[in-house]
């Protein structure tokens, strides 16, 4: 179910895209892979644009990248790059550092290209009802195990009640998100999504349920799936 009734906020997006793709074993880091006509990287930013709530998208980008330059969407007057970092987290931290201290800030990987419009309304409308923010997620479908320690052997079944694949947009107040992702960065803590550094500063953001096709495009046989993903979504949208 969509929000669109509410008057949603204007956010500002941070797009982190400096990751070299390692395991799609691809020729080119993985966002400039090609689907429909376009890279992985600009459907994923047309996908946040498309809502008209989203006024800048904040690109990180590695400092070697040469690719971005070259494609139509680096000279919309609402994308701004900034250099990104080792890791994930420190790409968004400089795309953060950036993008002011007032509002809302989305985070959204430019590896998952295949974003439904309503998820992403769902979730910006919950800025309009919370003081933490959230993230668009999907309920754990297979039984989950826990592997022995660097062996291919279980160790144990996981509860997979009220488990959840944490997705992208993450959706959080952009002055909450730079204090809490910042703190957890200087103190070493484990970050590998914008909620995490959120628990980490004991916050509890909200689990909103998204569709389980917003894949993030991470190994070879990814691509062919989200190939199949898009070109439903551009049918839905032109019918
Ligand atoms: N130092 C990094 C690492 C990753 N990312 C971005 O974070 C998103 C999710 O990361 P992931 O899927 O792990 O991408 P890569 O790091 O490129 O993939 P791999 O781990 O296979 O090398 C991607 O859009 C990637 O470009 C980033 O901005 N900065
Ligand atoms: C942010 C994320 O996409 C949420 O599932 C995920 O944590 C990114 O992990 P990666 O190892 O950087 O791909």
């Amino acid at each position: 179910m969509s929000h669109t009734a509410v008057s949603l906020p204007e956010v500002i997006a941070v797009l982190p895209a400096a990751g070299i793709g390692s395991r799609m074993q691809a020729e080119c880091p993985k966002q400039y892979l090609s689907v429909g006509g376009k890279t992985l990287i600009e459907h994923s930013i047309y996908a946040l644009l498309q809502s008209g709530s989203v006024r800048q998208v904040i690109v990180a980008l590695s400092p070697h990248d040469t690719q971005f330059a070259q494609l139509p969407i680096a000279s919309d007057p609402r994308i701004r790059v900034v250099a990104g970092g080792a890791e994930r987290a420190e790409s968004v931290m400089a795309g953060l550092d950036v993008a002011g201290d007032n509002g809302w800030v989305l985070v959204h990987d430019a590896a998952r290209p295949c974003l439904h419009p309503d998820d992403l309304n769902n979730l910006l409308a919950i800025a309009t009802t919370s003081k933490i923010g959230g993230i668009l997620a999907a309920p754990v479908r297979d039984t989950m195990k826990r592997g022995e320690p660097g062996l291919a052997a279980i160790a144990h079944t996981v509860d997979r009640q009220d488990l959840w694949h944490a997705l992208t947009p993450q959706f959080f107040p952009l002055e909450l998100l730079k204090t809490c992702l910042r703190r957890a960065l200087n103190e070493g803590a484990v970050v590998t999504d914008e909620a995490s550094a959120m628990e980490y500063c004991g916050f509890h953001p909200l689990l909103i349920p998204a569709r389980a096709d917003n894949i993030k495009v991470t190994r070879p046989e990814d691509l062919a799936l989200a190939e199949f993903y898009l070109t439903r979504l551009s049918q839905e949208e032109n019918a």
